[in-house]
């Protein structure tokens, strides 16, 4: 009797579940499917096993869209999302749909209402604020940071190089902690001399947890999680993370208080308060209205949320270009001419030189083309929307607006999209219809804020290496790059970035 009960009232809760949605499904049944989608399941038995598995059925996914004029959709059980690569569409989607997927809230327990992942309602505000920090006028201060942390990369590598081939990922997560850090805070924490440092190893674990609890469903309601092994240790590094930052927050406000009271009359009057070497934080008080701006835990907030957006990120991306670098040493040896020809000594790089390396910077860009550390943005729909190409995304869906295959679309990038050209970022090659087919930054009012910042640090790092090492790997045997994938917040390289390092005779970076 009880199971007859028990069975009518799940039968009836779908039913209704299914009628009250049954716009969602009509709308969605008039969308292109892909091959793979099950009754009831929908594509959800594919996106299961490892992060490389579930990386290549996302990208099979965006190949599915391009072969259907750019989009295709995905049913979760009864979570519905489509995977977008028509750039046109993606310029509207990005224009209109702002508020982020409700994943992100695994991220939100680290970093709160810090701008990337908040809800639009506070986004505004936040993004107000930040847009003015990051203007290039004082972002490009903060060059003379990248270099010195360059270097610490350059004599760390030293153990490494000549002895064959070792994963470069450890040096350049430190490398990139280490500059954020200091352009953030203003603090030196250096994980690149000290890689048991308590502040990184709770970075890159707490991250190795989220992205645990965002592929594996038992692992996501938070009153289940407490009784897993990981809750505790996710907590720790959680609460040693805020601990660090807010020791930091509250010896910057002595200190500006300090210099307040210190301030003469003539001080005030010319303000003095110029932005040279100021970090994030220092601006970001200043900004939000000093001591009636911002409260510390806002401030917390901020400063994580630069620190998680711009460290792995970076890192993933000069990792892709040294590989492909090595893959491809005549495209190596290009980039090395220009450097002699920029440093004919053995200085260290200057903001001024960043202008100048011109072929290196098509070759980042190139890189970032073909493997977007962010290889998907995912946007909710919350009320129906037409696209441009006429067709409806219904209010309850999610987007995933696909980098990944919106770079590799042969109607956009040509027959050889796939193939490693960075002379196709020539000024009189690059022709672009629509600024959607190129976003590894992403697009419109949501987009990247640090994308100045991280080409000047990729840049200097890459700049600061490749003068003192040559990067060798096995050549690649054709034009098209292969190098394996996974999805791991990011988009990493499944071998955490093999190479190996021979020492250069010619240029000698100081250390
Ligand atoms: C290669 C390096 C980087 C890549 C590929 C990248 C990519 C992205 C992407 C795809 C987004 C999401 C935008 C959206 O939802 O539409 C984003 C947001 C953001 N990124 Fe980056 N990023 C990089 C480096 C950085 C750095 C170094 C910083 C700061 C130091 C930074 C700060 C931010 C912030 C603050 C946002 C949130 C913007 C907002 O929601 O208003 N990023 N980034």
């Amino acid at each position: 009797m009880f199971v007859w009960l028990l069975l009518s009232a799940v039968v009836l809760w779908s039913v209704t579940f299914w009628y009250r949605r049954r716009h969602m499904v009509k709308l969605a049944s008039a969308l292109p499917k892909p091959k793979d989608e099950l009754p009831l399941l929908g594509i959800a038995h594919t996106l299961v096993g490892n992060t490389e598995v579930i990386m290549n059925q996302l990208q099979s996914l965006s190949y599915e869209s391009m072969q259907n004029d750019g989009i295709v959709r995905g049913w979760m059980g009864h979570i519905l999302f489509f995977v977008v690569v028509d750039p046109v569409d993606l310029e509207m989607v990005l224009k209109t749909c702002m508020e982020k997927d409700d994943l992100h809230r695994f991220i939100r327990k680290i970093i709160g209402y810090g701008g990337i992942f908040a809800p639009v309602s506070i986004w505004r505000r936040r993004r107000k604020i930040l847009v003015p920090a990051f203007s290039p006028k004082i972002v490009e201060n903060f060059v003379y940071v990248f270099a010195e942390q360059s270097q610490k990369l350059v004599k760390q590598l030293a153990s490494a190089a000549g002895k064959g081939n070792f994963s470069i990922w450890p040096y350049l997560g430190s490398y990139t902690l280490d500059s954020v850090c200091e352009t953030a805070m203003g603090v030196k924490i250096n994980a690149q001399e000290n890689p048991d440092q308590p502040f990184l190893n709770a970075m890159s674990r707490v991250l190795n947890l989220v992205c645990e609890r965002i592929f594996h469903l038992w692992l996501q309601p938070d009153w289940m999680y407490k009784w897993f092994p990981q809750y505790k240790k996710h907590q720790e590094y959680i609460s040693l993370l805020h601990r660090f930052t807010n020791q930091v927050i509250e010896k910057k406000r002595e200190e500006l208080k300090f210099e307040k009271e210190a301030k003469t009359e003539v001080d005030h009057e010319f303000d003095l308060g110029s932005y040279k070497k100021q970090t994030f934080l220092d601006l970001l008080i200043h900004l939000s209205g000093g001591e009636k701006g911002y409260t510390n835990v806002e401030l917390r907030e901020e400063v994580l949320t630069l620190t998680v957006a711009g460290t792995d990120t970076t890192a993933v991306s000069i990792g892709y270009t040294l590989q492909l670098l090595a893959k491809y040493p005549e495209i190596q040896e290009k980039v090395y001419e220009e450097l002699c020809e920029v440093f004919d000594d053995d200085r260290m790089l200057v903001k001024e030189d960043l202008i100048k390396l011109k072929y290196l910077e098509r070759v980042v860009k190139e890189s970032l083309r073909l493997f977007p550390p962010v290889p998907l943005i995912i946007r909710k729909v919350l009320e129906d929307i037409t696209l441009p190409s006429g067709r409806v995304l219904p209010a309850g869906s999610g987007v995933a607006c696909s980098i990944w295959g919106v770079h590799r679309d042969p109607r956009y990038w040509g027959p050889d999209a796939e193939k490693f050209d960075p002379d196709r970022f020539l000024p009189e090659r690059f022709n672009l219809e629509n600024p959607c087919s190129y976003m590894p930054f992403s697009n419109g009012p949501r987009n990247c804020l640090g994308y100045q910042y991280a080409m000047m640090s990729i840049k200097t790092a890459l700049a600061t290496l490749l003068r003192e090492y040559k990067v060798v790997e096995d050549r690649e045997d054709g034009p098209i790059p292969k190098i394996r994938v996974k999805i791991d917040i990011m988009m990493k390289a499944v071998d955490g970035y093999q190479v190996a390092l021979e020492r250069r005779e010619k240029q000698k970076v100081p250390t």
